[in-house]
Formats: C-alpha cells, sequence, structure tokens
C-alpha cells in the first residue's frame, strides 16, 4: 500500500457535527463545577476551553463524552440530545491527558483496539492502523511495543486510536502537557493542521493561553464554572469583555481609574474612552493596556503623558520588559526604547488600546 493511497481515505472528510450545550450545571455535593453554561460550538472546527485550574473545563468535557452526567441542562451533537446515549454510543474520540494507551498492544494493536472490539477483520484493521499511523507521521513503528516509544509519539499513536472510529467528535484534555516545551509547540501547530485536513469538530482542553491561541479557531474562556467569553482568539485577547478574561489572557496593566462624563481620568491624566454600561461619574474604575501598547518617552511627549520612573528593567532577549513606577502604580511596557534603572520617563496610554472595567 502507497503512503499515497493511505493519506487519500484517511483524510475522507469525517462527519463534522454542531456540539451544543444547553444550560449545562455541574455540582459534586456542594461544590458547583458548571453553572448553566450554554454554548453553541460550529461543526468541523477546534474549540478550546481555556481557564485556570478548577474552572470547570475538564468536567465540561466528561460531560460531552458521556463519563458524567449533569446535573440539569443539555448536551446536543448535530441536534441529537446526548442524555439517553452512553459514552461508547456516542461516536466521540478521546484523548486523555494520560494518553491511556495499553501497554502490553503494540502500536498498531492499540490503534486498532476500537475497529477490534466492533469486529472489524485483522487484516483490515491492520491496513486502518497502517494508514492512521501515516497521517499522524509514525509510518513503519506499526510492531513497536508502546512502551519503547516517546512521550510525542505515544501522544500521535493516542490520536491515532482516538481518530481510527471516525468520530462526529474528537475531544482532547490537556493532550500536550507531558511533554517538553519545544515538543509541545512543534505538536500544536501538527494537531491544528490534522484537525484541519480531517475536518472534525474538535474540542481541547487547556489552561495554556498560547495553545489556545495557536489552535483555536473558537476560544471559550471559562471561569468559577462559568463561560466568560466566547470567540476567535484574537478577538479574546484583544477585546476582553471583563477583567477575568482580560486577566488571564496575555499580561495586562491594571489601573485604577475615576470615571467622567465621556472618559476616565487615571494616574493624573485625562482619557476619552468608552465606558462599561451602567457606570457613572465620579464611579471608580479599572483601566486596562497591554505592556507592549504602552508608550515610553525620554521627554514630556507633546500630547502630555504622566511621568514616572524606571524601578525594573526584565532582558527576555526577545524583548525587554520596563517596569515603570507612575503616581504609586507599577506599569509594565515592552519598549522598543532602552532606559536604565532610575531614569524618568513618560507614559502614554493610547486610548484605543485601553480598555474600562467596572472596578
Ligand atoms: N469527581 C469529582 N468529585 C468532586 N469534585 C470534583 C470532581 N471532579 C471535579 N471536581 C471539582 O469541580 C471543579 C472543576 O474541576 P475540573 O477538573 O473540571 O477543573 P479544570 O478546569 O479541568 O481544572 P484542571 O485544569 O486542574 O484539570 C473543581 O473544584 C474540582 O475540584
Amino acid at each position: 500500500m502507497s503512503a499515497a493511497t493511505a493519506t487519500t481515505r484517511a483524510e475522507a472528510p469525517r462527519r463534522a457535527e454542531a456540539l451544543a450545550i444547553r444550560g449545562v450545571s455541574k455540582r459534586f455535593g456542594a461544590t458547583v463545577a458548571l453553572d448553566d453554561v450554554h454554548l453553541e460550538l460550529p461543526a468541523g472546527g477546534l474549540t478550546c476551553f481555556l481557564g485556570p485550574s478548577g474552572c470547570g473545563k475538564t468536567t465540561l468535557l466528561r460531560l460531552i463524552a458521556g463519563l458524567e452526567t449533569p446535573s440539569s441542562g443539555r448536551i446536543l451533537l448535530g441536534g441529537r440530545d446526548l442524555s439517553a446515549v452512553p459514552a461508547h454510543r456516542r461516536g466521540i474520540g478521546m484523548v486523555f491527558q494520560s494518553y491511556a494507551l495499553f501497554p502490553h498492544l503494540s502500536v498498531a494493536e492499540n490503534v486498532a483496539y476500537g475497529l477490534r472490539v466492533r469486529g472489524v477483520g485483522a487484516r483490515e484493521r491492520r491496513r486502518r492502523a497502517d494508514e492512521l499511523l501515516a497521517l499522524v507521521r509514525l509510518e513503519g513503528l506499526g510492531d513497536r511495543p508502546v512502551g519503547r516509544l516517546s512521550g510525542g509519539q505515544r501522544q500521535r499513536v493516542a490520536m491515532a486510536r482516538a481518530l481510527a472510529l471516525e468520530p462526529a467528535l474528537f475531544l482532547l484534555d490537556e493532550p500536550l502537557s507531558a511533554l517538553d516545551a519545544k515538543l509541545r509547540s512543534a505538536m500544536q501547530v501538527e494537531i491544528k493542521q490534522l484537525q484541519r485536513r480531517l475536518g472534525v469538530s474538535t474540542v481541547l482542553v487547556t489552561h495554556d493561553q498560547e495553545e489556545a491561541m495557536t489552535m483555536a479557531d473558537l476560544v471559550v474562556v471559562m471561569g468559577e464554572g462559568r463561560v466568560q467569553q466566547v470567540g476567535p482568539p484574537l478577538e479574546v485577547y484583544h477585546r476582553p469583555v471583563n477583567r477575568f478574561v482580560a486577566d488571564f489572557i496575555g499580561s495586562n496593566n491594571f489601573v485604577p481609574a475615576t470615571a467622567l462624563s465621556k472618559g476616565v481620568r487615571a494616574l493624573g491624566v485625562t482619557l476619552p474612552l468608552t465606558l462599561p454600561a451602567g457606570t457613572r461619574e465620579g464611579d471608580a474604575v479599572t483601566l486596562s493596556v497591554r505592556p507592549e501598547k504602552l508608550e515610553l518617552f525620554a521627554a514630556p511627549p507633546p500630547s502630555g503623558a504622566p511621568q514616572g520612573r524606571v524601578s525594573f528593567v526584565r532582558d527576555l532577549g526577545q524583548r525587554t520588559e520596563t517596569y515603570v513606577e507612575v503616581a504609586g502604580v507599577q506599569l509594565i511596557a515592552v519598549s522598543p526604547l532602552e532606559f536604565p534603572v532610575g531614569a524618568p520617563v513618560w507614559v502614554r496610554l493610547p486610548p484605543e488600546s485601553c480598555t474600562v472595567f467596572a472596578a
């Protein structure tokens, strides 16, 4: 069998079905792991559930897979209510953090395990296993014991095994967390490309925002059991809807400010900014601005800007972070200009790059 035929067959588009989550809550005793989650995930795309530890992302994935039962709410796949459908009949393939491979089986036997359970004959199983191994770039390793694979190779075997049954939905729970940083970053791109080629609707759980930014078509930011924001990666990055998202995605400076009739007063200057709905003049608000958007000057700029002093410089090779103390607030700027510690600097907060949240 040529690699070309293998690729063509294995890459035939799988069923891509949209997932809908309607008012799903999950309680474990007194713990509310998920609180009234509503989501519509597009067919054929890669969605990342992103959030800090304990926010409920794994629980949501397990509910979708049928490994847990919701306390309330419904989950639909391709319009079909999954409530009464057991896990093994949902048409869902899942890759766990631990990969959960069968250590006594070879690579090909692991990949073809589900096909064997379904009664597919030995020759056809091997043919499919070889196709899938080609797809995940493990050609020729079918007969190797899984114990003799590297972490990255095991991860690929786990993916091939989950894809063997042509799932309508592919779920990955922190699939790269056991890999070192370099391999992890290469695998992010590889999984994304594989997902695109197959067009299989995919949900990936991660607490790593860079991973989500690299891989996702749609990011679901979760916090405290709730969906905080849903959107394409850059939208979530540039237009966070609340302080939780602004704080979790990338780094941000948060500056205490006071609402004016048309803008805010912060660090002794007035900035024309849109205020959150319901804010009244005189209310305390918080202004957020990304380090790479702060502009530093060695002399007062004509537009006027608060003056501060450099308190610390962190040179990270690719970029330099300059810590500036302004009116008792510490700001971090990533600026092309370099300043020594102790130098006076003027800091411009570009209004178009600032967001105001209720304090
Ligand atoms: N089986 C369980 N029994 C009791 N509490 C649970 C159970 N599973 C999860 N929880 C609780 O539900 C909340 C959400 O957990 P979950 O594992 O979904 O979070 P997560 O966002 O995936 O976190 P992590 O990134 O650490 O895996 C946590 O408070 C957790 O302790």
